[in-house]
């Protein structure tokens, strides 16, 4: 599956390269090589340096050292405009297009092509997408699409672009694995048609099924590549972190506490139909389902963003109303969305982790006020600074998560939502993630979590919801539950258990 389908005909070479942020020197000497028809996997802790290499490569970032050649020729690319010309494209960490575009303009937008007439880029639109197989409609807007289809929109952009080479910054972080096993298929395409691709992500089972080769890159440098049939994922996280992974062990047994929020016929317009559950005082309960099955309306409308429609939900066995934030703030209820970063950049990272993320400011206050216990927080969840009243855009995407998720783990709330909290957090970080949260449940607090990754679903969480077409098909306790079993509820249909590597490659 993984050899090479096309030509190893060299495409990019890249050799010694340097590059430094106001004299903090980030890249130390990259060596990397990229054939036509090539996926280039490229994993590394957060902070080594993958986002800041790939700006060189798509010209916006400068090396002060090193040679580059493209397609044999010299490629030192001023700004991503003569990269684009060049043939490079990169689609980054977080993307965003505007929502009110239509399918067509986003993927013709600040292409060469944007000044042909509508008609026309409707025609073109229309053949891309068809000859990619997938089914879009030209005149959709993009706000009408779920983060998948939209990283399909910015896959098509670079195609119509005429990359060559396509880089990929963690495009897939937050995709369920039914969504990534599309966009990998469409990437394979691209590859048969000579293009090459660098994937960035943190999956390291992902990185494996799509990659060719693997280049593990650790403080500035690639340290090694490796052929992806010939490793596995235990080789590949020895290799990132220099040790063995922790094995976490699975929660046994359900939670002690007593019922910390109960929610029944609980129903938010036609999205979430009569659902009922409850969450224990201690316990971490996951919910999955697709984008379309009703579990973010069902999470916006406990964090008060959105009204629910009818049912009755209880706080520590108390009916309450939730009509706005302010009320589920109130009664303790904190919730960190699935945005990107939800912090003005020029924040310091002192004060990011000092701001109140919701309920309980105060006493977030007290505990990290001192600036030593905002050092220790960065210094356990290993995020990469020297300074610590530096901006938070100073900060690797992986790293400002951290920050995003220490500020909410140290609020004080009874029940606290989190949306995909590990994206973008290296495989080394989320253990430590995982043991804060563990943590954070046994002084009493209800957690519940949304993570498109199953794997850590089940290796989270007491009990798992699964959601479908607006409704709560099942609850499964962890010790009766495995990522085959939840992906069957979650889309309503049979799959064969086995590695999720196979599980990808079926759907
Ligand atoms: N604009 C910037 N100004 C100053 N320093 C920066 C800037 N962008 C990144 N850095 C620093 O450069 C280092 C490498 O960051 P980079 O984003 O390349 O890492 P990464 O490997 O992509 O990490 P992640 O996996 O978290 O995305 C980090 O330690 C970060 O603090």
């Amino acid at each position: 599956m993984h050899a090479l389908g096309a030509s190893l005909d060299l495409l990019l070479h890249a050799d010694d390269i340097h590059a430094s942020y106001d004299q903090r020197r980030i890249l130390k000497g990259v060596g990397l090589s990229l054939h036509r028809g090539e996926i280039l996997g490229l994993i590394g802790t957060n902070g080594a340096g993958k986002t800041t290499l790939m700006g060189v490569l798509a010209g916006s970032v400068k090396h002060d050292h090193g040679r580059i050649t493209l397609a044999g020729e010299k490629y030192v690319p001023d700004s991503i405009a003569e990269a684009q010309a060049c043939g490079v494209g990169l689609i980054p960490q977080n993307f965003h297009i505007d929502p009110e575009l239509t399918i067509t303009e986003a993927i013709f937008r600040g292409t060469f092509q944007s000044g042909r007439s509508h008609a026309e880029l409707r025609d073109q639109a229309g053949k891309l997408i068809r000859d990619i197989g997938i089914t879009m409609d030209p005149d959709a807007k993009v706000g009408t699409l779920i983060r998948a289809e939209q990283a399909l929109v910015e896959v098509l952009r670079m195609v119509a672009e005429e990359a060559q080479l396509v880089i990929m910054d963690e495009v897939a972080a937050s995709l369920p694995d039914h969504d990534v096993a599309v966009l990998h298929q469409v990437l394979r395409m691209l590859t048969r048609q000579g293009r090459a691709i660098i994937y960035i992500t943190h999956r390291l089972d992902e990185v494996r099924s799509i990659a060719h080769r693997i280049a593990v890159m650790r403080d500035g440098k690639v340290h090694k590549i490796v052929e992806a049939s010939k490793t596995d994922v235990d080789d590949l996280a020895f290799l990132l972190l220099q040790h063995e992974l922790e094995r976490i062990s699975r929660p046994s047994g359900p939670a002690a506490g007593g019922e910390a929020l109960r929610v029944s016929n609980f129903s938010v317009e036609e999205k979430v139909r009569d659902v009922g559950f409850s969450v224990a005082k201690g316990e971490i309960f996951g919910l999955v389902g697709t984008h379309r099955s009703g579990v973010y309306q069902l999470i916006s409308a406990l964090a008060g963003i959105r009204p629910c429609t009818s049912g009755k939900i209880y706080v520590n066995g108390t009916h309450v109303h939730i009509r706005g934030p302010q009320d589920a703030q109130r009664l303790r209820i904190g919730y960190s969305p699935d945005a990107a970063d939800t912090l003005e950049p020029g924040t310091s990272i002192a004060e990011g982790l000092q701001q109140g993320a919701g309920a309980g400011a105060e006493s977030l206050r007290d505990e990290i006020t001192h600036l030593r216990g905002v050092a220790e927080v960065v210094h356990r969840m290993r995020i990469n600074t020297t300074n610590i009243q530096g901006a938070l855009s100073t900060l690797s995407g992986g790293d400002r998560q951290k920050v995003e998720l220490a500020r909410w783990i140290s609020t004080d709330c009874d029940v606290l939502i989190l949306s995909h909290p590990s994206r973008g957090i290296d495989i080394g970080a989320k253990e430590i993630v995982y043991k804060m949260l563990t943590q954070l449940s046994q002084t009493g607090v209800a957690i519940i979590l949304l993570s498109s990754d199953l794997s850590e679903m089940v290796n989270w969480c007491h009990r798992i919801g699964v959601m479908r077409d607006g409704e709560l098909v099942t609850i499964e306790a962890n010790a009766n539950t495995n990522e085959d079993v939840l992906v069957h509820h979650m889309l309503g249909v049979k799959f064969e258990s086995g590695s999720s590597e196979a599980r990808r490659v079926k759907v």
